[in-house]
């Protein structure tokens, strides 16, 4: 009987079977006596018993929130949050340390600068961090040191209550780090809560390989034996984008803890907020003061942690460019790297298809989050018997998307991050004219009526036609709401136009023939290929990528979600 339907044991994640595809490389698989084995081979064993007692061992929070908008200075704690999801949009600022080490909020000892975190909603100034110098990060990296030494030692069941109790305090604070993560990044507040869905149950998973992650036992002749072990690295970096901060802090966190090994994570400093939210609850949940800490800044932190003799990987999501940067400084350090960076995914709509699910799936591949999705569909490739029928229904759900105050619950667009980022999206719908695409709809800034978000980085959605395959904003990711659709005409030849990029992070097919759709996900080169959905992330599944979206270890192991759900409709 699986572990988790015996007869009174606690609510447990699913337990995970052999070979299961998201082992996280932050193993060292090393030889004892044998030389080593790969494949690593995992049994499926759930640390499911709840830690009991640990939450007396928890240190008080301590968070300040001033409600600028009522001129009062508040206090409230963390645990509950409740202040934060009463808050309405113009009235947060973080006035407390946002570095965190051994356990507790610190100011940097040293600084290479500041940084100004903004609320996209309203453009006001909600931060200002100190960009952690060199010895600030030296010193983030021997609290970690010591914290390794305490949990590595610890057993994977051990590790797997930590992060399930973690899990649990994400829960139970949901809404409140969803309020957090709307306010400082513009994403609606429906897609934030689901982005905290998937926050806690990524560490959920993990707590439930913690404790069966083994080595292997070998036989040898003459009744002699060799076996391996599974080692934790050490230190590892994570350094995350600014689109789904709280969510990349789990994704990078909780495998690596799950190894046994400590984790510095650098948010990027658009978004500086939530990742302390993670430390805090960590902590609380009964890891070690400096297993997860967290030191703020741009280029320069990042790279005295990459560059730390004392950092054993490094784990990046962000740009191609910055990857290229991360993958040659750890490369001078012989330290392994992974990189989950950009991409420009196709979507593939042939003529069989349910025509409403592929106009949601078109929407959801291309305006969650104001487009800032990694792996949107934004080259939306449909068959020409279907074109004219998909482009006017497409725009007609395009143009009843609610955009505004994120923090309301019908809005479904936010603002975009940041201005500078507004103004490079609108250029490169400014360049897809000029290269002769018609704009169909949206595309324009959008200023909502509430005065209080006059200063906001809102545009409306933008569809594309007559592009070309060759046009800038088909071939570069926009990383913002701007779809561009492209007739077809046969499988073959959308296969090989979808396959020509130098990215190859995601991909999705609509059709209702089940062998067309696996045979064109198969043949298509990206980490993830949607059926008939899209942008659905489990936590079971790899999320990598094939040529420049980056890869975990140098190989491909595509993911094919074949979902029976429909997708998430945005328009209201
Ligand atoms: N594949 C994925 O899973 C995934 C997920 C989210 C975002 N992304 C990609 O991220 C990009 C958007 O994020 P972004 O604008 O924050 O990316 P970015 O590359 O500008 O920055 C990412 C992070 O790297 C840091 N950084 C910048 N220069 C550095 C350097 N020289 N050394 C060390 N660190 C440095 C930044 O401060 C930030 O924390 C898009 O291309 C998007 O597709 C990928
Ligand atoms: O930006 C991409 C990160 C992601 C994709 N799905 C969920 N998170």
């Amino acid at each position: 009987m699986p572990a988790h339907s015996r007869p009174g044991f606690p609510k447990a994640p699913p337990p995970r079977g052999p070979n299961s595809p998201r082992i996280p490389s932050f193993y060292r698989p090393r030889p004892s006596a044998t030389p080593p084995l790969t494949g690593p081979r995992l049994r499926s064993a759930l640390p499911a018993r709840k830690i009991v007692g640990l939450l007396s061992e928890l240190r008080p929070q301590q968070m300040f929130l001033r409600a600028v908008s009522s001129g009062l200075t508040s206090l409230f704690r963390t645990p509950g949050l409740a202040a934060v999801t009463a808050m309405s949009t113009g009235t947060f600022v973080q006035l407390d340390p946002l570095n965190y080490r051994d356990g507790a909020r610190v100011e940097p000892v040293d600084s290479s600068g500041t940084e100004k975190a903004f609320e996209p909603a309203t453009g006001r100034v909600i931060a200002t961090l100190q960009c952690s110098g060199e010895t600030e990060v030296h010193l983030a990296v021997k609290s970690a040191k010591a914290a390794f030494e305490i949990w590595r030692k610890k057993s994977g069941m051990e590790r797997g209550q930590v992060l399930l109790e973690a899990a649990r305090l994400i829960k139970e604070q949901k809404d409140a780090i969803a309020t957090m993560e709307t306010i400082n990044n513009g994403k609606s507040i429906f897609e934030a809560r689901l982005d905290i869905d998937t926050s806690w149950q990524c560490l959920e998973y993990y707590a439930g390989l913690a404790a069966s992650m083994a080595g292997e036992h070998v036989q040898l002749p003459n009744g002699s034996f060799g076996y391996t072990r599974r080692e934790p690295l050490g230190v590892c970096v994570g350094i995350g984008a600014w689109n789904y901060p709280f969510q990349i802090a789990c994704w990078k966190s909780a495998p690596a803890l799950a190894c046994g090994n400590a984790m510095i994570f650098k948010p990027s400093p658009f978004t500086p907020v939530s990742a302390l939210l993670l430390a805090e609850i960590y902590t609380k949940a009964g890891a070690p003061p400096g297993l997860f800490n967290v030191v703020q800044g741009g280029a320069a932190t990042g790279q005295f942690l990459c560059q730390h003799r004392d950092v054993a990987k490094v784990s990046f999501t962000g740009s191609v460019p910055t990857g290229m940067k991360i993958m040659e400084m750890s490369a001078k350090g012989i330290k392994p790297v992974t990189l989950e960076l950009g991409g420009k995914s196709p979507l593939i709509i042939f003529s069989d298809c349910d025509l409403e699910d592929a106009v949601k799936g078109a929407l959801v591949a291309n305006f969650l989050t104001q487009g800032q999705v990694c792996c949107n569909g934004t080259r939306v490739f449909v068959q020409k018997e279907i074109i004219d029928k998909f482009t006017k229904e497409v725009v007609k759900q395009t143009q009843n998307i609610r955009i505004g105050d994120p923090l309301l619950e019908d809005t479904r667009m936010g603002p975009l991050i940041n201005g500078p980022h507004l103004e490079r999206v609108l250029g490169f719908i400014k360049s897809a004219k000029e290269e002769g695409a018609t704009v169909l709809y949206g595309g324009e800034p959008y200023e909502p009526t509430d005065p209080k978000l006059k200063h906001g980085y809102y545009m409306t959605p933008c569809i594309l036609t007559n592009c070309r395959d060759d046009m800038t904003c088909v071939r570069e990711e926009i990383f913002g709401p701007v779809m561009s659709i492209l007739p077809f005409k046969t499988e073959a030849e959308v296969l090989e136009r979808a396959n020509d990029t130098t990215f190859g992070l995601a991909a999705g097919v609509f059709t209702r023939d089940i062998q067309r759709a696996h045979r064109v996900a198969a043949d298509l080169q990206a980490g993830t290929c949607y059926i008939n959905n899209y942008n659905v992330s489990p936590v079971e599944l790899p999320f990598g990528g094939y040529k420049k979206s980056g890869e975990e270890v140098g190989m491909h192991k595509p993911a094919t979600v074949a979902s029976a759900a429909t997708p998430v409709f945005l328009s209201l």
